[in-house]
């Protein structure tokens, strides 16, 4: 069932996570796993249901309901997961505020060794949680299996970066403000938010998880997850990693359950302390009824790459199809628009349209470079913004538009124009509009007049004018001569407008998932430092 590498399998994590001495261990100590078929037993419910993760333990749902996961290449059930009830996700909250009030008061050496722990496990169960992957949201293998390194890679980093940041206070002497002595000592530290409500989308189900996991984790906060429902699976087999690093229960809940249904109650639920979401516009909605709670969200882009008259233009080439056509254009940083100097127009399109043909296309099990689409609803609606596209008079470079069920032949559009969708909607597909421009500012205004502001990217042997064109694109992020890209995951990442608020990146995610707590120490007399 697991294949050749089952037999590999090694022990690792089998000690649980220390909390402080004067805090009562939660759950009994993690066991250990002979086998890699042991390690994964208990997830699943012997109807086949995959179980949701609540106080410590991996349940079935009361509701009795479950929710179907169709694989985009089959268009089959591929697997099926709980449908979570409304008084399970009120456990979840309650569960999480006691267990909270204990990891607060454990070291952060231990909780950076949990977390060192859980990266290890994952290391180890790599393969079957990248197998979840390829099936449930039609990943290509390889990069399936680098998302979950990465994700061990970003667990550990975040347990290093954390015992620095989180362990750096602040001291502040009265006496720099005008009319006060120095008779008060102002004692700044970081405190955790208490319980972080996490929410990652389809493209990224275990990476952007982790990205939020970790760094709430480290900073003392629980943690209730409601991973998207392609890809809910391959959460589960990740969530394993932490239960059997040994995690104290209540720490951190799974809820399973169609976002549609069980979205609003997760997110307007009284017990959330902090909202990290990463998807498309309904972010923008959890942000209108969301409370008095901070807020991190990475929403979508439209990422435009600008391709000035000087260029090198096999490497802007190279960069437009890696960054418009990787995992078929499902990334929010992927290149969505190219806009180039009308005089060197002619000769990128040939260069991009001879890297395009030799793509290839199938399925995400052979590593196929273009992979069907997550779902049957995003393939029509990647259809309906081609077919706009070609009522209006875009130049299809690369030969007609050529769909069999979710899988979509990759386009590059020539020509296109400003009244066309695709110069401004997020395809979130293998569809990569050109406009030709006149001048950078022509291709800055375009840029900035669009609603999102994730990343962008300008191709320009002059260094000068690189600066000028990125001081003036409102966006996040600008990436010189390369696509625009999140990693690597320590580098900040923010959207301007639409694309988000607030920051992530390792360090960004840590300083999002704490408050600032200030204990002044007023002195009966003055005090200075040695003269
Ligand atoms: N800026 C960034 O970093 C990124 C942005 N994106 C953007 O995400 C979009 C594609 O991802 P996709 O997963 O389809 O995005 P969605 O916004 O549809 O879903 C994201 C997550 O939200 C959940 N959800 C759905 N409805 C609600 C609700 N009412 N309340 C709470 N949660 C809810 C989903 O669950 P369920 O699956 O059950 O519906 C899923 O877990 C694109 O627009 C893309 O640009 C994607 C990745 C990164
Ligand atoms: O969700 C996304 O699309 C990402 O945050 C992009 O990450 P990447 O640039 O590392 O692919």
């Amino acid at each position: 069932m697991f294949g050749p590498w089952y037999h590999l399998y090694i022990r690792i994590g089998n000690s649980p996570c220390h909390l402080a001495s004067s805090v009562k261990v939660a759950r009994p100590l993690a066991k250990e796993y002979s086998t890699m078929s042991d390690f994964y037993k208990d997830i699943v419910a012997s109807t086949g249901i995959y179980k949701f993760y609540l106080d410590g333990q991996w349940r079935e749902s009361t509701s009795g309901k479950a929710v179907s996961i169709t694989n985009p290449s089959t268009r089959q059930t591929c697997f099926q997961v709980q449908a979570c009830t409304q008084d399970e996700v009120n456990k979840m909250f309650d569960t999480a505020k006691v267990a909270q009030k204990a990891w607060a008061k454990t070291p952060l050496w231990k909780r950076a060794e949990c977390l060192h722990k859980v990266a290890a496990l994952m290391r180890q169960h790599a393969q079957p949680i990248a197998d979840c992957l390829v099936k449930e949201v039609a990943k290509p293998a390889k990069d399936s299996l680098t998302e979950v390194i990465r994700s061990a890679d970003l667990i550990d980093y975040t347990a290093e970066e954390g015992l620095r940041y989180l362990g750096e206070g602040q001291l502040l002497n009265s006496d720099s403000f005008p009319g006060n002595p120095r008779n008060k000592l102002c004692l700044v530290s970081k405190v955790p938010l208490g319980v972080v409500l996490a929410i990652p989308p389809f493209n990224y189900p275990v990476n952007l998880a982790v990205s939020k996991l970790a760094p709430a984790l480290m900073a003392g906060n629980a943690v209730v997850l409601k991973p998207p429902t392609q890809g809910a699976v391959a959460g589960i087999h990740m969530l394993q990693c932490f239960h059997a690093a040994g995690l104290p229960a209540g720490l951190l809940s799974l809820a399973t359950g169609r976002g549609s249904e069980i979205g609003d109650f997760l997110t307007m639920h009284p017990g959330v302390n902090c909202i990290s979401f990463t998807g498309g516009d309904t972010g923008i909605s959890i942000s209108k009824k969301a409370g008095m709670v901070p807020l991190q969200m990475e929403l979508g882009g439209k990422d435009v790459c600008i391709v000035c008259a000087d260029a090198d233009l096999t490497l802007a080439a190279k960069h437009i199809i890696k960054g418009g056509f990787s995992y078929s254009g499902q990334r929010c940083t992927a290149v969505k628009l190219v806009l180039v100097a009308e005089s060197v127009a002619d000769a990128l399109v040939g260069e991009v349209a001879e890297g395009v043909k030799k793509l290839s296309v199938g399925m995400p099990e052979n590593d196929c470079d273009i992979t069907p689409v997550v779902s049957e609803s995003s393939a029509n609606f990647i259809e309906g913004l081609i077919m706009d596209a070609k009522e209006k008079g875009a130049v299809f470079v690369t030969g007609d538009y050529k769909r069999e069920g979710n899988l979509i032949w990759p386009v590059l559009l020539d020509k296109v124009t400003r009244d066309m969708r695709l110069a401004w909607e997020e395809p979130f597909g293998p569809v990569l509009p050109i406009i030709r421009v006149s001048s950078p500012e022509e291709a800055v205004a375009h840029c900035n007049a669009s609603k999102y502001g994730l990343q962008g990217c300008v191709f320009t042997k002059d260094i000068n004018a690189a600066i000028a064109i990125s001081d003036a694109m409102e966006t996040g992020t600008v990436q010189v001569n390369s696509a625009p890209a999140r990693g690597p995951d320590h580098f900040p990442f923010q959207g301007f407008r639409d694309s988000g608020i607030g920051s992530q990146g390792i360090r960004n995610s840590l300083s999002m998932m704490v408050k600032t707590k200030s204990t002044v120490i007023n002195l009966e007399k003055e005090s200075y430092t040695l003269g």
